[in-house]
């Protein structure tokens, strides 16, 4: 990085806290080019400090939709490209065929009828991120390989309280409304899932409804591409229990 760095170039600065932070190259009252990074705190410009700046990467500036563009693919660009799009009320990120998730504690205009037939036969990446084009495009590679009966399987991870309940909700809501037949199944299994929280869910510091052991959600379609059954398995290293609704 040529130094000092020009006004308004960004840059990446030691946050103290191990992963480094992002910082803009801003003139203050006095007429100093100082940096103000992105929780605000300020670092001087001098020869002490020079060494310690890194260019950062034009994709990082505004943040991208998929990671795998990022130019400063490290664990401070993925974090800031979050950070960034969080700031935006983006919550939807992919890392090419992965999606990250943040919560975002309140409810989106996300999840509507609209978006449900917005993002149906899509090609991932044709729309902006979402859990909807997640499940559109498993829904999409178990009907192209129905002969061959390949099973499809999405994974959910987080830590507590990250909302993997809310993301699998989504794209059970997601795959009822698309399986095109509309039947009672499709709404047992919508409807199944408050009374298993009623019995599995609890309040802990971390989240109001967590759910106390792990879930494994099995969606059995016909050829057609229509639910007609499901199995719900939940386990732990405690408990283990199962639901059969077909
Ligand atoms: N997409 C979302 N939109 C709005 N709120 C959300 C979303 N995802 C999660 N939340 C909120 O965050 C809370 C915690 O999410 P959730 O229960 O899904 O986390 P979890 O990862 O399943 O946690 P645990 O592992 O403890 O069960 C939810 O009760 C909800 O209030």
């Amino acid at each position: 990085c040529p130094l000092p760095p020009p006004q308004g170039e960004w840059v990446w600065v030691d946050s103290g806290q191990g992963v480094p932070i992002g910082a803009e190259v801003k003139l203050t009252d006095t007429g100093k080019l100082q940096l103000f990074d992105d929780e605000g705190k300020e670092h001087e410009i001098n020869k002490k400090t020079e060494d310690a700046f890194r260019p950062m990467h034009p994709t990082s500036v505004n943040g991208v939709d998929d990671m795998i563009r990022l130019g400063d693919l490290n664990e401070a660009g993925l974090l800031r490209n979050l950070l960034v799009r969080h700031k935006e009320g983006i919550i939807y990120t992919y890392t090419g065929s992965i999606l990250v998730a943040v919560n975002p504690y309140q409810l989106l205009p996300l999840y509507t009828t609209e978006q449900v037939h917005l993002y149906t036969d899509r090609r991932l990446g044709e729309l902006p991120p979402h859990v909807f084009a997640i499940a559109d495009s498993c829904f999409f590679n178990m009907r192209r390989n129905k002969k061959d009966h390949v099973p499809v399987c999405v994974c959910f991870s987080g830590e507590s309280g990250a909302g993997k309940t809310e993301s699998t909700k989504l794209m059970l809501q997601f795959l009822a409304a698309v399986s095109g037949q509309h039947s009672w199944i499709e709404q047992q299994i919508l409807e199944a899932n408050p009374i298993l929280e009623a019995f599995g869910n609890a309040k802990t510091i971390r989240n109001d409804n967590s759910s106390r052991f792990g879930k494994y959600i099995d969606i059995n379609f016909t050829m057609g591409g229509a639910i007609e059954g499901a199995k719900i398995e939940h386990f732990s290293s405690l408990a283990y229990k199962h639901w059969d609704l077909c």
